[in-house]
């Protein structure tokens, strides 16, 4: 190759031709640095033919700088970024991104500073020394690593280091991982389990596209089960990538891979250190990281042998992704799959109703587990009809619900009340004048975090300190707290139950791996009574001695413009019910509605997901909505109210008129202001037979707007905020 067309990682330019230095090797993928001006771009070395580009003349071509130290990325993964770019409507640039998503694992191998004990004794043994020698026994890490370990800060090791009771040792960016083993603690599997396992060892055997829906009830052994799919393709020498819907649940699945397996699994995420992501990102590209568990943004890593794909709890919408390249993750792994003609699992309690469907139509095969592993059963499941059982003013507990607490108090077990609002409550009032808190930057409520004494915004972040007088009328004492947030149900809580140890499990909480450690082990040895927790808790977590969920606020999830509010309520509620006797004893669900009638918390009393499922197919296949029809949204911004409107009104205006594709809109987004930008949407619902993708972009592409208008679209829209 002596010319080569790049794709450049910078959304804003065109594919870029550049002339080969004599000497340096290429391939198709290979990953370099170009000159551009005065600057210099990544880019990767693209087929030349599948991006169009303006042919310039081989002899005014500038040369390739150089060639970075990674593997070039491989041609199903060219394939994929090309697949997601087409189908989202997204610059293939900011998809490319996702997979160079570690910009110093790009600049090759290298070193850092560890630290251990080194075996002196220092001569002046302090309280917090002691204590930092004691608990650092056998361990190697950064100092801040150390330091976090040790509960000690950074200058007390220091200090140790100085007196040469530590050491530093040159770590290697590029060591090896500690090595899984696929024998290490196999499970016995029961019949079904063994039947359902066999199937999905084999197609790791066949080494071709396979999609799977593991259908299976809550506590069913879902997880044992595709571990044992994770095992064989350890055997041969396969790497797996298992997405989680949630960082929260990355903790927990690495305590449950390591007693499997004998050691943890590699981790991605966006919040790890450069560090650990640099390593990471490098293990995955060479073929060292045999297991990566992590969130959607694994997605995109440059796997250099990818053998297995899953993707647990496969129907949670946050595997949509909502800015930036709004892509679907789940979707997207499924044609991983395919381009690298690999198995890949979707694993469910609740699965979506578009999974179902395609399990239907044979696309994918489905795996059932219909009954609990061991002798534990599926819960009972009753309604409290808030309208009859009506809890004492400013409370949200209803009788019921607290006498089955009381029970459980009383024999040591556990309740978890679920409600899906973080902090303390959702508005606040002035008594007064009438005046509410609201965001400055978006049309929402400032929501009361009486733990962290501050009103915030969860759109955009924006807080206040908890203020003690209106600032409209000027007051004091005249503010109101309206409504329930976890915050304010765990004081009910207290205030009902003295004795109990309460534990509030939200993001605010549980906001770093060593929280979301500590809750789980106080948890799992009873030295919780009451967990009141939002959906961050509703999956994945085993707990013994849980007998009891109780749903605060079942008709929350129904309101709002969510296409999928039915199905979503349901799945929430399922999952969290699901929650309650996964062991020996036997588990209760109490769900507070003021509709008990509605389709959704009857086929949840009567346990008949079926009958759910069909209703909502029915509902779905007469509104044209997914799977049936497809969606798409256009949603226009800016910081002046009347240049988003006018945008919106001019695309609107040039909207196409086809029979298979209709246009609603445009209107005020639900959420009209957000960060300070106003916001107004269309909505475009297509027949299956619509060229929806080709038909939006032909429509945009020629039209122009002012410097401060973003138009975004959103393929298979979830949220409509
Ligand atoms: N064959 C088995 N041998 C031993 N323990 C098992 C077996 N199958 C399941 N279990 C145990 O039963 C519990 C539930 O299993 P698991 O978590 O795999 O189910 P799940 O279907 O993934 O659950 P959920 O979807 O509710 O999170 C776990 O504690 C698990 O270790
Ligand atoms: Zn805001």
């Amino acid at each position: 190759m002596n010319r080569v067309r790049l794709l450049v990682l910078n959304a804003a330019l065109g594919p870029l031709d550049y002339s080969v230095p004599e000497g340096m090797a290429l391939d198709h993928g290979s990953v370099v640095i170009a000159p551009l001006g005065p600057r210099q771009v990544t880019g990767v070395v693209w087929e030349a033919d599948r991006l169009p580009g303006g042919e310039v003349a081989d002899q005014r071509l500038r040369p390739l700088v150089a060639v970075l130290p990674v593997p070039p990325i491989a041609a199903a993964l060219r394939r994929l970024i090309e697949w997601t770019a087409d189908y989202y409507c997204a610059p293939l640039a900011s998809v490319a991104r996702m997979s160079l998503s570690s910009g110093a694992a790009l600049k090759g191998g290298g070193t850092i500073t560890e630290y251990r004990l080194s075996g002196t004794v220092p001569a002046r043994l302090t309280a917090q020394r002691s204590a930092a020698l004691a608990a650092l026994a056998g361990r190697q890490g950064t100092m801040r690593e150390l330091a976090a370990i040790a509960g000690v800060s950074e200058g007390v090791l220091r200090g140790l280091i100085h007196c040469s009771a530590m050491e530093p040792v040159q770590v290697s960016i590029d060591r090896p991982y500690a090595p899984a083993n696929a024998e290490y603690a196999a499970p016995q599997l029961n019949d079904t389990q063994r039947q359902v396992a066999d199937e999905l060892i084999n197609a790791v055997q066949q080494a071709t596209f396979a999609p799977f829906l593991l259908d299976g009830v809550t506590g069913s052994g879902k997880t044992e089960t595709y571990f044992e799919a994770i095992a064989e393709a350890m055997r041969r020498d396969r790497q797996v990538m298992v997405l989680l819907p949630e960082i929260a649940l990355t903790e927990n699945f690495l305590k449950r891979f390591e007693s499997r397996f004998g050691a943890p699994p590699v981790v991605w995420h966006s919040s790890q250190k450069q560090s650990q992501r640099r390593r990471a990102w490098r293990q995955v590209a060479s073929g060292g990281a045999q297991v990566v568990v992590g969130a959607r943004s694994a997605l995109f890593l440059p796997f250099a042998d990818l053998g297995l794909i899953i993707v647990d709890e496969a129907h949670e919408i946050s595997f949509k992704q909502d800015d930036g390249v709004r892509y679907n993750a789940r979707d997207v792994a499924v044609m991983r799959a395919r381009f690298e003609q690999v198995p890949v699992i979707l694993a469910s309690a609740t699965p979506a109703l578009e999974s179902l469907q395609m399990a239907e139509a044979g696309v994918y095969r489905k795996l059932d587990l219909p009954g609990r592993y061991g002798s534990a059963t599926l819960p009972d499941i009753a309604i409290v009809d808030l309208r009859e059982q009506v809890p004492p003013r400013g409370r949200w507990i209803a009788p019921p619900l607290v006498t089955g607490m009381a029970a459980r108090l009383e024999r040591g077990e556990q309740s978890l009340l679920f409600l899906n609002r973080r902090g303390y409550a959702p508005l606040t009032l002035c008594r007064t004048c009438g005046y509410r808190f609201e965001c400055p930057n978006c049309s929402a409520w400032l929501v009361e975090h009486r733990l962290s004494r501050r009103l915030a915004c969860h759109h955009c972040g924006h807080e206040v300190p908890n203020p003690d007088r209106c600032p409209e009328c000027g007051e004091a004492d005249c503010l109101t707290a309206c409504g329930p947030g976890v915050e304010r149900i765990a004081d009910e809580v207290a205030e009902l139950f003295p004795q109990a140890r309460v534990a509030i499990a939200t993001s605010d909480t549980l906001s770093s791996p060593e929280r979301i450690g500590a809750f789980v082990e106080a948890a799992e040895q009873g030295a919780i009574n009451v967990i009141v927790g939002t959906q961050l808790v509703t999956k994945g977590y085993h707990f013994p001695e849980l007998t009891l969920v109780g749903v605060i606020d079942a008709d929350l999830g129904l309101e709002g413009g969510d296409l999928r509010a039915a199905e979503r309520s349901y799945q929430q509620i399922a999952q969290v019910a699901g929650r309650a006797g996964r062991a020996a004893k036997r588990g209760e669900v109490l769900i507070q509605t003021r509709h008990p009638d509605a389709a959704v918390i009857s086929a949840l009393a009567s346990g008949d997901r079926d009958a759910f499922y069909a209703a909502e197919t029915e509902a779905r296949r007469h509104a044209g909505a997914p799977p049936f029809g497809r969606w798409a949204a256009i949603i226009v911004s800016s910081e002046t109210e009347q240049e988003a409107r006018d945008a919106a009104r001019a695309i609107g205006g040039a909207a196409p008129r086809l029979d298979d594709l209709a246009v609603y809109g445009p209107a005020p987004a639900p959420l009209s202001l957000l960060r300070g930008r106003y916001r107004y949407r269309l909505l475009i619902n297509a027949r299956r037979s619509a060229a929806l993708q080709e038909t939006l972009r032909n429509w945009l592409s020629d039209m122009n707007f002012p410097a401060g208008v973003r138009v975004g679209i959103d393929i298979d829209p979830y949220s409509f905020v």
